[in-house]
């Protein structure tokens, strides 16, 4: 595996956005994209934590830098953010294009098991283990060894998902400290965007699916020190389709014995599914986080 390469730099609140381009073996040896925030304390040399996040369906690794407004408050706390793609891109499977909601900009941060997606479709296996690795070949400033994640509607789910399989986990590719969600599809074996993706998917259809179920995984993570905040809008149009269903979540977070405290979930009246949202709530995630990431023994 090589270093990625450089694509674009630019300066902002002090600090660096870049964007690099490499092979990705979990994708197939597809060519991904992926953005990275240093913060200034990163360029004047301290290595400083990470935390990824994760897009929606149609999205790419641009869409948050450009409207998720999460830049300036990550520069305040000193903190570095990465923005993976949300899928493979190019893999000359038919249909792929065909559908928003699956293929292209859909690739659910699971590791697909059937055919013909299961070479590349492995946004599970590229975020937690490679996307680490390419992170590590480019020597960047950066202490892995403190790493969060958050993310929006499926981004949101894959926050949620890759977090609660690392508490579960013996020894994960890497351990995230915590994790946040605006508008996250929660309990994606029960609304139809988890149902077209995991019967597509997956050999194991729904079943094999509750490994990438947040309201799943919460049930099994009882007892475990858990760090999670989750904001929904009630006037947010997939959460009145059933999209979203925190309702569901909550209930299984309570069920297991988890606290607001632990596991925070906050409906919104009036606000919607947009960027317009997350921004709105971004600056409470990423303090959220640092108060983590910061409270956590450095490398
Ligand atoms: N094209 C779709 C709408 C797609 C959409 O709303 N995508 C959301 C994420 S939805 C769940 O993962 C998103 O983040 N879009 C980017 C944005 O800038 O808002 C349709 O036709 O309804």
């Amino acid at each position: 595996m090589s270093a990625p390469e450089q694509v674009a730099q630019n300066y902002s609140f002090d600090g660096t956005i870049t964007k690099y381009k490499g092979t990705a073996a979990a994708l197939g040896g597809l060519e991904t994209q992926f953005n990275v925030f240093l913060p200034k304390q990163a360029l004047d040399g301290d290595k400083v934590p990470v935390l990824y996040y994760l897009a929606g369906l149609t999205c790419n690794e641009d869409t948050a830098p450009w409207k998720g407004g999460f830049l300036r408050d990550a520069a305040a706390e000193g903190i570095a953010l990465v923005f993976p793609d949300t899928s493979p891109r190019g893999a000359s499977i038919e249909d792929e294009d065909k559908d928003w909601d699956f293929g292209t900009g859909a690739g659910f941060y699971i590791n697909a098991t059937k055919e013909p997606w299961k070479k590349h479709y492995n946004m599970y296996d590229f975020v937690t283990a490679e996307l680490p690795q390419l992170l590590e070949k480019l020597s960047l400033p950066l202490d892995l060894s403190r790493s969060s994640i958050f993310g929006h509607s499926m981004g949101g789910h894959g926050a949620l998902t890759l977090y609660l399989k690392s508490v579960l986990a013996s020894s994960p590719s890497t351990k995230y400290l915590s994790a946040s969600a605006f508008a996250p599809i929660a309990n994606p074996t029960q609304c139809p965007w988890g149902d077209k993706a995991f019967k597509g998917y997956l050999e194991g259809g729904l079943e094999e699916g509750k490994e990438y179920d947040a309201t799943e995984l919460i049930k099994q993570a009882k007892g475990k020190d858990l760090k999670v905040l989750v904001d929904v809008g009630t006037g947010d149009n997939f959460y009145k389709q059933k999209q979203l269903l925190p309702e569901n979540f909550i209930a299984a977070r309570d069920a297991a014995g988890f606290t607001e405290k632990d596991v925070s979930v906050n409906l919104h009246d009036n606000y919607d599914h947009s960027y317009y949202f997350i921004s709105t709530f971004a600056p409470a995630h990423i303090k959220f986080h640092a108060q983590v990431l910061k409270g956590a023994s450095k490398l």
